[in-house]
């Protein structure tokens, strides 16, 4: 635990999900460094939480899951978005953010992003701004790909860098499990291998010849069904060939998940958290007892970023 906050009056929380990139389809390169993307995020039930009470100035604290592997100055995720949100409205980040991680930390879950879009909308509440949910999507967008969705949860279609969200309907509740690894895998260093794994598999333009990515019709008819076997069908991640190549030993627990049950497994987003679809609560709680005690079964969807006591 490190600086643990004492409760404060007047303080907002909010509890904000995890997610897992169900269709993650990377295309080139852009001149911006960015890819486009057609991704599906789906918010799954593991949570952090942050604490926002008024203070002088900007502060962070945290406490929990991996905390010692994230920046408690300004570079924090959740204190640029506070004093992004801030700047838009003539304001200083006059806000202690306390932050209360269980998502893995560097894991692919989008735990920092998570911890952003909390920090807006903890911070829009206390400071009373009453900005809309389309406003702090924007400010979200501008701190990072991954920071949006939060703020909707559920599932939804991200285009453009995957910070264009396009809500999903969902027709049931999915099981998962979650293998957490060791250290975390670096997101540009992942896609830098992707880039690097499609150069050596063909030559000339890169950019040129990686189609244009697209949302799979097929995996958001399965989303809309609720039928975690269908959804196993579909399960794809263009970024699972460069984070096992960086980190190999993955493929042994991709392997694992599935000799133990899972319909299918696939890596979160850019690792190195693998992901097990499970067909029901007991095969979910049997498959992460296989895999250890860093394994976490979580439910999906889970709902957006949301006020809580
Ligand atoms: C892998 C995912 O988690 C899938 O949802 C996201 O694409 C990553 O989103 P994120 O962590 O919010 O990433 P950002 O902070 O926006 O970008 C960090 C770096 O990741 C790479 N990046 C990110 C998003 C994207 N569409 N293309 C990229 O190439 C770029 O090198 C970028 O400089
Ligand atoms: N509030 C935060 N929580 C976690 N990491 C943070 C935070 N702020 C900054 N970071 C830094 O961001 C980096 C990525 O951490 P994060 O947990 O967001 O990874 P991730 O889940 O792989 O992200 P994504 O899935 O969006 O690519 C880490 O190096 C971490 O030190």
């Amino acid at each position: 635990m490190r600086n643990q906050a004492d409760p404060v009056d007047g303080a907002v929380t909010v509890r904000v999900p995890a997610k897992v990139n169900v269709q993650l389809s990377v295309g080139g390169r852009r001149p911006d460094g960015f890819h486009d993307l057609a991704t599906v995020f789906l918010a799954v039930g593991l949570y952090d939480r942050v604490v926002a009470a008024p203070a002088p100035e900007l502060r962070i604290t945290a406490e929990g899951l991996g905390v010692d592997g994230i920046p408690l100055d300004g570079t924090n995720l959740a204190a640029r978005a506070a004093a992004a949100l801030a700047a838009r409205y003539g304001l200083e980040p006059r806000v202690h953010l306390h932050i209360v991680k269980d998502i893995p930390v560097a894991g692919g879950m989008a735990g920092g992003s998570a911890d952003a879009a909390a920090a807006l909308l903890a911070c829009d509440r206390l400071w009373g701004l009453g900005a809309s949910a389309q406003e702090l999507r924007s400010v979200g967008a501008q701190l990072g790909s991954d920071v949006p969705f939060p703020l909707l949860g559920g599932a939804a279609l991200g285009t453009g860098r995957g910070d264009v969200l396009t809500p999903l309907e969902v027709g049931g509740s999915f099981h998962w499990v979650f293998a957490v690894a060791d250290g975390g895998l670096s997101t540009p260093a992942v896609y830098g291998e992707c880039d690097r794994l499609r150069r050596e598999g063909g030559d000339g333009d890169l950019a040129g010849q990686v189609p244009e990515p697209a949302a799979d019709p097929g995996l958001v008819e399965a989303l809309r069904s609720g039928d975690p076997y269908a959804l196993a069908g579909c399960l794809a991640n263009d970024l699972q060939a460069a984070a096992v190549s960086l980190r190999p030993g993955l493929a042994d627990t991709l392997d694992a998940g599935t000799e133990a049950g899972a319909l299918a497994a696939l890596v979160s987003g850019s690792g190195p958290t693998c992901a097990f679809l499970a067909p029901d609560a007991d095969t979910a709680a049997k498959i992460a007892a296989t895999l250890g005690p860093a394994a976490r079964v979580a439910l999906a969807p889970a709902p957006g970023a949301t006020v809580v006591d």
